[in-house]
């Protein structure tokens, strides 16, 4: 468990102390995949560097597995980092050394001194990565992709029980991103490795995580389960964010639906009611019109979900709406936005 208690972070800048992270208050349990997410300059990568102390908080404590990483004495601190791995947006390879090298690098600095059993371990965490292959090949050699591998690769050496990841895929294309957010979905259920990961791609998040926080200049504005918050985005940045992650024609609000005649609800279903017949049911039974204006079925992390848009007329739309949210749908009234209040 990793423990954030009324932390606060400022920096020095000429002689002023600057705001970065105003006080908050965040649980991340063992073995989820925690999602921050906000744009730059948010306090991303500060956030983040307070775990393993790579900053030093101006308040506050922070605990892992009920360790208070700010009262450690230095070789004690260095101890600890060793249990929490680290990769980076742009990979941080040593340039002059081979694959095999760099994989091996923190083991050395943890003091494995056995030839054998270091290249054993490198082996195993190659075959890991699936780049067996490329054990001697330098970092200029490789893809992107490849490269994120091999940091990923290093930062699981010494076995650690948090992995966190710096914007990890940000310099990556999108199928690559995809493969290697998959290797962390994999790493995670079959190490039960917390990772905690920032990024400013809601689709990021919508892939691996289990939970989100939004950061917005220097606060938490929204945090929650990654469905609740993908389906209920509350904040306006949260909801730019979900926008900008769904195609245009399925973002509800940005269609102009004030000229459609109806109620315009929006239906979200989660898990098994993705797949139940539930529309042409309560039609049949309410004598209720849908006319349907934008929808899509995707996952969320292993979750099923679909959002539908829909144009409902007749006498008995609330009935009908009661029906669906008994079946388990989720239902919202859209209140058609005129283009000037469009966030
Ligand atoms: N070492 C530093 N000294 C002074 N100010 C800093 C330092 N590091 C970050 N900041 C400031 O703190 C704020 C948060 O920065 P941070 O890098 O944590 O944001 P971020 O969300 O990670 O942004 P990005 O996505 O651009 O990396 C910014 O205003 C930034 O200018």
């Amino acid at each position: 468990m990793i423990r954030f208690q009324a932390v606060h972070k400022s920096y020095r800048v000429d002689g002023r102390d600057v705001s970065a992270l105003q006080p908050f208050d965040l649980e991340i349990a063992d073995g989820e995949v925690f999602g921050i997410i906000g744009h730059s300059g948010a306090g991303k990568s500060t956030l983040i560097r307070l775990i393993n102390l790579l900053e030093r908080p101006s308040g506050g404590r922070i605990l892992v597995d009920d360790t208070d990483m700010t009262a450690l004495p230095a070789a004690a601190l260095r101890q600890q980092r060793q249990r929490i791995g680290m990769i980076f947006q742009h990979f941080n390879l040593l340039a002059s050394q081979t694959v095999a090298e760099n994989v091996a690098f923190p083991l050395r600095l943890a003091g494995e001194s056995d030839a054998a059993s270091m290249r054993k371990r490198v082996d195993e965490l190659l075959a890991r990565v699936g780049l067996t292959a490329h054990a001697d090949k330098y970092p200029a050699q490789l893809s992107g992709g490849q490269k994120q591998r091999v940091g990923i690769a290093r930062a699981l050496a010494n076995r650690p029980s948090i992995l966190l990841c710096d914007e990890a895929t940000s310099a990556l294309d999108p199928q690559t991103t995809a493969s290697v957010l998959d290797l962390l979905a994999e790493i995670n259920r079959e190490l039960k490795l917390t990772i905690v990961l920032i990024t400013h791609e809601m689709d990021v998040v919508r892939r691996v995580c289990d939970r989100v926080a939004v950061l917005d200049a220097g606060t938490i504005v929204e945090s929650g389960s990654v469905a609740d918050v993908f389906l209920h985005p509350r904040h306006p940045t949260t909801r730019r964010f979900v926008n900008e992650a769904l195609p245009e024609e399925a973002a509800g609000e940005q269609a102009p639906f004030a000229h459609v005649p109806g109620r315009v609800m929006r239906l979200s279903f989660r898990g098994e009611t993705t797949w139940t017949p539930a529309l042409g049911r309560v039609a049949r039974e309410t004598g209720v019109d849908f006319n349907i204006l934008a929808g899509r079925i995707d996952r969320i992390k292993d979750l099923p979900y679909g959002q539908l848009t829909l144009a409902m007329q007749g006498a008995r739309v609330d009935d009908a709406l009661t029906i669906l949210r008994q079946a388990g749908i989720e239902v919202e009234e859209i209140k058609t936005m005129s283009p000037e209040n469009k966030s």
